[in-house]
């Protein structure tokens, strides 16, 4: 058994949902996103909270996390600071605006908030940071405030991890699927979610589905 997912495998096994297991992106995401927001509540009390949000499904996640923290009495704000004209982002911004949960473009006053959420880049990012994210990065790295990274910590490598030391180094990691190989390198409070991979495909790509009890949608692993 695999313990740590690489790259491609995760890239492969993101295909294998939406093909031929008949999965849809606004179906994972939306559990991706959901498990994002479970594992928080069971680590931090309802506050301020800002979700920065990518230009990919990682960002995705992030909405859908921001949406359901609300629901959850949290009081989060979502920073989207690369436009986007993909259909199923901005119904998800619609959906935020819909819960008054303020969708912003411009840099926000980190020093406002009690906790931040990482939903910068997942498993497709690569080569060095480039602008805007960059500056967001060492933003959210010198406002020193509690910080969940979403699937992987923005910056670091997929498989090697922050081996050029400008990444985010979060107190809080959720893996979404499995842990990508980079997650090795992690040493603080590690959770699995994204409870949606069907046994066949985890034995296919042999990994693991960690052993959610009852209706959680996330583990806690360390
Ligand atoms: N099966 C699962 O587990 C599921 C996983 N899900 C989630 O999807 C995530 C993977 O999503 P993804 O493939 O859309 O890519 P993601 O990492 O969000 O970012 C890509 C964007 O980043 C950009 N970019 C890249 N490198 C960059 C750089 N150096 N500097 C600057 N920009 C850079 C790149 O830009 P481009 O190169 O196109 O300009 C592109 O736009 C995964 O981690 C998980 O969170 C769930 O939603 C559903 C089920
Ligand atoms: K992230």
């Amino acid at each position: 058994m695999q313990k740590y997912l690489s790259q491609e495998v995760s890239r492969l096994v993101d295909e294998r949902l939406m093909s031929e297991l008949g999965f849809s992106i606004d179906q994972l995401m939306e559990l991706a996103g959901l498990s994002v927001a479970e594992s928080i509540t069971k680590e931090f009390p309802p506050c301020k909270v800002l979700v920065v949000c990518g230009p990919g499904n990682n960002g995705g996640d992030g909405l859908v996390a921001a949406r359901h923290l609300k629901h959850f009495g949290y009081l989060p704000t979502v920073f989207y600071p690369k436009s986007t004209t993909n259909q199923l982002y901005l119904r998800l911004i619609t959906q935020c605006n819909t819960l008054t949960i303020p969708v912003i473009n411009s840099t926000p006053f980190y020093t406002e908030f009690d906790l931040i959420v990482d939903g910068i880049f997942g498993f497709s990012f690569k080569g060095d940071i480039r602008a805007p994210f960059d500056g967001i990065i060492r933003d959210i790295k010198n406002s020193q405030k509690p910080l969940v990274s979403i699937d992987i910590p923005s910056g670091w490598d997929v498989e090697q991890g922050n081996v050029t030391g400008f990444g985010l180094e979060p107190q809080m990691l959720i893996s979404l699927t499995a842990a990508k190989q980079c997650a090795q390198f992690f040493k603080g409070i590690h959770y699995i979610g994204g409870r949606f991979v069907p046994p066949s495909l985890a034995q296919e790509f042999n990994f693991e589905v960690p052993p959610y009890s009852g209706s959680n949608q996330s583990i806690k692993i360390s």
